[in-house]
């Protein structure tokens, strides 16, 4: 059963619409990213969810039922923001006992909640600290044992990862990863961050201006984007533009076999990762090397078909000399086409 379900939910702030009729649902468990960029309406979602927005159409629903007009205090669901917000007066300890004391549970309870939990994300010991005696990795960590005290049954976080460094940044993905799979809850992460969404997520959704864009397994927006904005998203790969029949398209690289069968002006995207040397049973493509960087897991190959560019990433190990003619393939799983008339 879906945990989290939005149904044709939309909002706009005075004439701009924000989001579009977003329909979603999050399973019980699910560690779920909402990916999208700046200003795509990540937050405003979240809000809508946690009850502090109000949607001005379509169902926000929790456990099978209804929340879209509850306050945000019942609905039990916990938030995590970019920045930790804890409250600085309180000790440590305070911060996490705070939900629990509202909520009128028994002194031993919240001693004992507290306790299990500050052990969870490895701050035994800090209990009595106050925010400003801890470092940021600690301080986010507080932020997101404040949040699972309560046990809540879904756990929001907005970018929570975004005023760390790269290293604490990659030990709170783990350390969100680990809590998740210990207590089991079900968790929305919103992110602008491929490699987060990518670490974390089990399911992906992309949100493009106020749009939901795509649902569904990280691999499936690199293999199938569902339109040319999504695989943009997804950064780096080839666009041609192509006009198909079936399995046909028409290029400037000449007639490719594609993976998906559509009709009419189509654009194809390719991976540089996924051509591959030397001739192939299919979607075979000769040029002249006209470019080569070295990006240390790859070589980045710029190869000159006729008038097309085509960027491919190249094994290290596999060296040409600029000016050289070689001969490549796109195998048919990564040769990907969207409808031309999503092009924005
Ligand atoms: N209360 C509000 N009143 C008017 N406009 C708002 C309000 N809240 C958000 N917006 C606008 O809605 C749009 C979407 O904002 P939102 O914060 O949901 O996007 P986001 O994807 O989370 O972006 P970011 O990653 O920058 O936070 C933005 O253009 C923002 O200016």
């Amino acid at each position: 059963m879906s945990s989290l379900e939005l149904t044709n939910v939309s909002k706009s702030f005075g004439p701009t619409s924000i989001l579009r009729n977003v329909t979603l649902g999050v399973r019980s468990g699910e560690r779920f990213v909402l990916l999208g960029a700046s200003g795509s309406g990540k937050t405003t979602l979240l809000r809508i969810v946690a009850g502090l927005e109000t949607p001005d159409a379509g169902d926000v629903r929790l456990d099978g039922a209804s929340v879209t007009r509850v306050p945000p205090e019942r609905r039990d669901v916990g938030l995590v923001f970019q920045r930790p917000l804890l409250f600085p007066h309180l000790s440590v300890g305070g911060n996490l006992a705070f939900g629990l004391k509202l909520r009128g549970e028994a002194k031993r309870d919240i001693d004992r909640k507290v306790a299990e939990m500050l052990d969870l994300v490895n701050l035994e010991g800090f209990q009595n600290r106050r925010p400003h005696q801890l470092s940021g990795g600690q301080e986010s960590r507080v932020a997101l044992a404040r949040a699972l005290v309560t046990s809540p049954r879904v756990l929001l976080l907005d970018e929570p990862f975004s005023a760390l460094d790269t290293t604490l940044r990659a030990e709170m993905r783990s350390v969100v990863k680990d809590l998740q799979e210990r207590l089991g809850t079900t968790i929305v992460l919103v992110t602008h961050d491929l490699e987060d969404a990518l670490a974390l997520g089990r399911r992906l959704g992309l949100l493009h201006e106020g749009r939901l864009l795509q649902v569904g397994e990280p691999r499936s927006f690199y293999d199938a984007p569902a339109t040319l904005d999504v695989a943009r998203y997804m950064g780096g790969a080839n666009f041609l533009e192509g006009e198909q029949e079936g399995r046909r398209v028409r290029t400037s690289l000449g007639v490719l076999t594609a993976n998906v069968e559509r009709r009419g002006k189509v654009v194809v995207t390719i991976r540089p990762e996924a051509i591959r040397f030397g001739p192939g049973p299919e979607n075979t493509v000769e040029g002249i090397v006209s470019n080569a960087e070295y990006g240390g897991t790859f070589i980045r190959h710029e190869l000159r078909v006729g008038d097309t560019t085509l960027v491919r990433h190249a094994p290290p190990h596999e060296t040409h000399a600029l000016g050289e003619r070689i001969v490549v393939h796109v195998p048919v799983v990564a040769c990907w086409t969207v409808p031309a008339e999503t092009t924005t």
